[in-house]
């Protein structure tokens, strides 16, 4: 289970406003990766190209052999059967309950029958925790159940990738480690290929294996977590260290003045490296790679105390409080 996910040379521009160019990356197949950028960037535009749902100007991506940037309709519903998506505020219909929701895809895309139904939604429900909240309305729960929700409606036809955007937005820390957790496990699980936006620099910094970052109408960088975590790039070094010195102004680019008036700054050193995220039951991770093994195999000096126990303690704690 899991696909690989190609993306060669896409652009994509709404009139004259060009979103971004020329961007090329491997999802690969059961990895998560996680998508970065300042505000506008064209993460959702991103989400939304790799469904099919808007269309390049120019470039492919390509899941098992075809190129839904430029398939037919009835080949693009057919790849479109591998996704399942999570909105941001779990996009949840108001009048249904959750059962009937995450029931939704089930009743609109199979001929299973209600009770066949019934044992899948049920399972999805248990999976991300809702069991005993069947039958609640949407509007009645917390939103960090919504997003729950809207997961286990994702996970319902047994998708090999799905996609995510900001399921941070909104939550506190402790439901974020918590939601953070469930990807982890559910990946280990169902073993698909994520791709997840998000502004959390916590969760970047545990979660994926691979880590993006749009900037500039352009992918700055794309690679696997240890290698972002490690980079001296300014942009890339700024954003994921929430710093305000840098390329990164207040709108957009900083410019020629601003960025002369920081030449002489000193940077704050790098933070260690985390630990990757674990599953809770202890099973490795199918992409899991030694601590620090991308480092030692291309030569790079992580920052001082990477890859110790105790620099994933708030992950850690929200675990234990379970
Ligand atoms: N259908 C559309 N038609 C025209 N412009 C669009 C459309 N969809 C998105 N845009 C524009 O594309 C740009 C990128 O939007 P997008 O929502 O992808 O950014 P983002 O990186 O996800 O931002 P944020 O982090 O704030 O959610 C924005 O300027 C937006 O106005």
């Amino acid at each position: 289970m899991g696909v690989e996910i190609k993306i060669e040379h896409l652009t994509k521009s709404f009139g004259k406003q060009l979103i971004w160019n020329d961007v090329t990356l491997t999802m690969p197949a059961g990895e998560i990766c996680v998508m970065l950028g300042p505000s506008g960037t064209g993460k959702s535009v991103m989400l939304k190209t790799l469904i099919g749902l808007l269309k390049p100007d120019r470039g492919s991506v390509i899941i098992e052999g075809t190129d839904i940037a430029n398939c037919s309709e009835k080949d693009l519903y057919e790849i479109r059967k591998l996704f399942g998506v999570l909105f941001q505020d779990g996009a949840m219909f108001g009048s249904m309950n959750l059962f009937d929701n995450v029931a939704f895809p089930l009743r609109e895309h199979t001929k299973k029958s209600e009770s066949e139904i019934k044992r899948i939604v049920l399972e999805k429900m248990d999976l991300v925790g809702l069991i005993g909240a069947e039958y609640k309305l949407p509007g009645e729960i917390s939103g960090g159940m919504r997003k729950r929700a809207g997961l286990a409606r994702a996970l319902v036809l047994d998708p090999e990738i799905l996609l995510i955007d900001e399921p941070d937005s909104g939550l506190d820390p402790v439901r974020t480690s918590f939601i953070n957790q469930l990807f982890v496990d559910l990946n280990a699980q169902i073993n698909a290929t994520f791709m997840i936006v998000t502004h959390d620099i916590h969760s970047v910094r545990v979660v994926p294996d691979q880590i993006g970052l749009l900037y500039h109408k352009h992918l700055a960088m794309f690679g696997p977590r240890e290698m972002l975590l490690s980079s001296d790039e300014p942009v890339v070094r700024q954003f994921l260290n929430a710093q305000t010195v840098g390329p990164i102004g207040m709108s957009e680019e900083k410019d020629a003045t601003e960025l002369e008036a920081e030449k002489d700054m000193d940077l704050p050193p790098l933070p260690p490296i985390p630990l990757q995220l674990e599953t809770s039951n202890g099973i490795p991770r199918k992409s899991q790679r030694p601590p620090g093994e991308w480092c030692r195999l291309n030569g790079v000096t992580p920052p001082p105390g990477s890859f110790r126990a105790d620099s994933i303690l708030s992950a850690s704690a929200a675990k234990s409080s379970d």
